[in-house]
């Protein structure tokens, strides 16, 4: 992938909200880049800041967040935008149109009291893309397109009349409505049951094939990662720890917590042998010395304590934030990608 290809350029993203109990850095420097047809998963468990990062990106977040960085979009007419230095009404017309997004939970982000047919038409008709006349006619293709049979029908229903797997189908529809470059699915399979999951992650896939957009994936779980991504990022404690083409993250991973959630994946070789990282994800308030995973890692030394590591580059562009990545041993992987 050459960097003429990159749509999406995230650099020094930090996002911090003040709050009683202090400062809490939820975002921390964080810099990725996404690419024309490529799927980036941002990994980590509950807490880790891969929300955050999507609602900053979307400019989502309420005002007493505060967001500092920079993050590239490439716009349909070849010029860069940097969506974190948009004014409200400029980020309004990106939003939807260039950059959309699947939210984790379609019941809340879908409006009870709208037809889904105007809903999918509204953001159409919104950024000029079709006349009030076109728009129902667009929303049902849409509809055909992410699966949902009768969708006549189904255009003129109210959200709760379908089940939550169309739901989520909806979302989809009105995400891809105005042909984005850029789509941000923040665990848009969490909430449904497995075949409908494997629907939609396959739907996801073929339709990205078909509209060539970037997908930001963020998740909580490797087997949907193995599935889905061409390229992984590991989140902890609102940081980047490890990044990596997806085959090579799941053959050499080098940072412990990586180690620790790949571990976490239930294997039908092993049954009965589950694996979960001791303690849990802390919030972070203010600045924090050394590693923030050293309190959870077994590999944990004097130095991990004291020192912050920076980002180690190994080969197949495969980046760590580990004193000892250097000597990472990979003789217990358990998962095997695609
Ligand atoms: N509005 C807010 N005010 C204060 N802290 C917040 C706010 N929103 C998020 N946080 C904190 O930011 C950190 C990252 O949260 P975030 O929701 O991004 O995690 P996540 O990895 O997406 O988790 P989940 O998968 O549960 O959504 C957490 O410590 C969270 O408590």
């Amino acid at each position: 992938m050459s960097s003429a290809d990159v749509i999406l350029e995230v650099r020094g993203l930090s996002t911090s909200f003040a709050t009683p109990a202090g400062v809490v850095k939820a975002v921390n420097d964080l810099s990725f880049s996404l690419h024309r047809g490529e799927t980036l998963a941002i990994v980590g468990e509950s807490g880790c800041g891969k929300s955050v990062t999507s609602f900053s990106l979307m400019r989502l977040l309420a005002s007493q967040a505060s967001i500092t960085g920079e993050a590239w979009l490439s716009g349909r007419d070849g010029k860069k935008l940097d969506l974190l230095a948009l004014s409200g009404t400029e980020m309004e017309s990106v939003r939807g149109k260039q950059l959309g997004m699947i939210f984790q939970e379609p019941m809340t982000s879908l409006n009870p009291l709208h037809r889904l047919g105007d809903q999918i038409g509204e953001s159409m008709i919104k950024h000029g893309l079709c006349s009030v006349a076109e728009a129902s006619g667009r929303a049902i293709d849409l509809l055909k397109l992410v699966g949902i049979s009768a969708p006549e029908l189904r255009a003129r229903q109210y959200p709760h009349q379908i089940s939550g797997g169309m739901r989520q189908r909806v979302m989809i529809a009105i995400a891809l409505a105005c042909k984005p470059q850029v789509l941000i699915a923040d665990e848009p399979t969490t909430a449904l049951d497995v075949t409908i999951q494997a629907q939609i992650l396959r739907l996801i896939r073929r339709l990205q094939r078909e509209v060539g957009m970037g997908v930001l994936f963020i998740t909580h779980d490797m087997a949907v990662v193995a599935q889905v991504a061409d390229r992984v990022a590991v989140m902890y404690g609102g940081q980047l720890v490890e990044t990596a083409d997806t085959r090579s993250l799941f053959k050499s991973p080098r940072h412990p917590y990586t180690r620790g959630l790949l571990a976490s994946v239930p294997n039908p070789k092993l049954p009965g042998r589950l694996y979960g990282i001791p303690g849990q994800v802390e919030t972070v308030y203010g600045d924090h010395i050394g590693c923030r995973f050293a309190n959870r890692c077994s590999m944990a030394q004097d130095i991990c304590r004291s020192e912050r590591p920076g980002l180690s580059q190994f080969p197949q562009a495969q980046f760590v934030r580990c004193h000892f990545a250097d000597f990472a041993d990979f003789a217990d992987q358990m998962v095997d990608p695609k």
